[in-house]
């Protein structure tokens, strides 16, 4: 346990932690959250050092993580109440899949995993780390290393010397504990709790602290939030009232046409009377306007790309060849198709034909009809629209498990959310 003192050290001296979540708009918006991932080899008890964490034992029973788990401990330091969101993620491959590119998205800090007694664990640590920076992980997320199950004391086949030397080499700290020794749980502590303070000491503030003399932030009223969309289009998320068409819409997202201020105040307090518990868009971004709540398509999968590719150039080439009224099947030697004949003497008709029903292919192969919100860069919402194409097995299980992973985080933050 070379580097235990150090990790032990640092993990002393914080005020105490606190397993309660916050369910509350005011807390959320005031409580910094930290993404923590943790990756490693699968069996190395990845879930069991996330569940000592947050949950302050050893789990009695694991099973392989499927997609994410999120676990989540508020805890306090210097008097400010951090968020610890840690990303329990799976080892084993078939269960990561398309999650990959979810882990390390708005990454905090890596906490890479191995197994004392599995060299092979602690040899695989090159890949994980390979990985990680495939991701474009910046080198000023701070990463730790952690060797698991220090206490099969007679079966450590990883000396510490070596673990030394690897982290160091690696610019990490190195902990090496045990998930299941109740004695270590202190250790095991001090693993998030280093990171923790290392991000608390590096990210300036991003919530204003809004609080009243009661302790309530001004003007909270429940959720209502906007979304900022990649194409610099603001949305507004259903059910919201439009009052130029004097109704109120469904769930949704919505791109505001003219932008939210075209609601004076008074109206916004009119579609808060109208529609419930709403607070004006325009009304929270005034009260936060630090906080960056962004929405992305959820990504298709690779295959869909290459294929709606391969139909966006096929498009192209085939609308050249007939505007310009080249036969490629007499170039190959086979015989013209009656099809072929008829868009050559209709050359715009099948022209058009060509573009919007390969537009339409390619908006199939692409739309995943899911939409991902993250809130200062923490994903806090997912959807998948209703009447999502129905996909097989293993693809179904990966994106059900994104679509709950994140709900779950939703729920955890308790979002501004309807
Ligand atoms: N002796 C000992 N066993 C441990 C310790 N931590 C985890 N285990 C056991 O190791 C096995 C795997 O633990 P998990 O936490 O599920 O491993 P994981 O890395 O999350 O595995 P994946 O979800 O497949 O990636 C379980 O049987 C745990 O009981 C530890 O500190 N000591």
């Amino acid at each position: 346990m070379a580097n235990e003192a150090q990790g032990r050290g640092e993990g002393a001296g914080f005020a105490s932690s606190s397993l309660e979540l916050s369910t509350s708009l005011e807390r959320s918006v005031q409580t910094r959250i930290f993404k923590i991932i943790v990756i490693g080899d699968s069996n190395v008890g990845k879930t069991c050092l996330t569940f000592r964490f947050t949950g302050g034992a050893f789990p009695a029973k694991t099973e392989a993580t499927i997609g994410v788990d999120f676990r989540e401990k508020a805890v306090e330091i210097e008097g400010e109440r951090i968020k610890v969101q840690v990303w329990d993620t799976a080892g084993q491959e078939r269960f990561r899949k398309s999650m990959v590119e979810h882990y390390y998205r708005n990454v905090h800090a890596v906490v890479f995993v191995y197994d004392v007694t599995k060299m092979a664990s602690f040899e695989n640590l090159k890949t994980w780390i390979q990985e990680c920076n495939g991701h474009r992980v910046s080198a000023s997320v701070p990463r730790v290393l952690v060797g698991n199950k220090c206490d099969l004391v007679n079966q450590i086949q990883v000396p510490s010397n070596m673990a030394l030397k690897f982290a160091d080499a690696h610019n990490m700290l190195l902990f090496e504990t045990s998930a299941k020794d109740p004695k270590e749980s202190q250790n095991v502590d001090s693993i998030f709790m280093c990171l923790a303070c290392r991000l608390k000491a590096q990210k300036s503030l991003i919530y204003r602290n809004v609080e009243r003399e009661d302790g309530r932030p001004h003007g909270y009223i429940n959720g209502f939030v906007v979304v900022y969309g990649r194409d610099g289009e603001r949305y507004l998320p259903g059910p919201h009232c439009d009052r130029a068409a004097g109704r109120s819409e469904q769930r949704g997202l919505r791109r505001l046409p003219g932008g939210a201020e075209q609601h004076t105040e008074a109206e916004q307090a009119e579609i808060l009377h109208r529609t419930g518990a709403e607070v004006s868009v325009l009304y929270f971004l005034r009260l936060y306007p630090d906080i960056k709540i962004e929405g992305e398509n959820y990504p298709p999968k690779l295959i869909n790309k290459y294929l709606a590719n391969f139909i966006s150039y096929f498009k192209l080439l085939a609308i050249a060849l007939i505007v310009t009224g080249q036969n490629p099947f007499q170039m190959l030697g086979t015989n013209t198709p009656r099809v072929w004949s008829w868009g050559q003497e209709n050359k715009i008709f099948s022209c058009l034909m060509m573009f919007f029903l390969s537009n339409m292919l390619e908006t199939q192969f692409l739309s995943t009809g899911a939409f991902e919100i993250t809130l200062n860069d923490v994903p806090i919402w997912s959807k998948l629209q209703s009447g999502e194409r129905e996909v097989s097995g293993a693809v179904s299980l990966d994106i059900e498990t994104v679509d709950c992973g994140l709900m779950k985080a939703c729920t955890a933050n308790s979002l501004l959310w309807v």
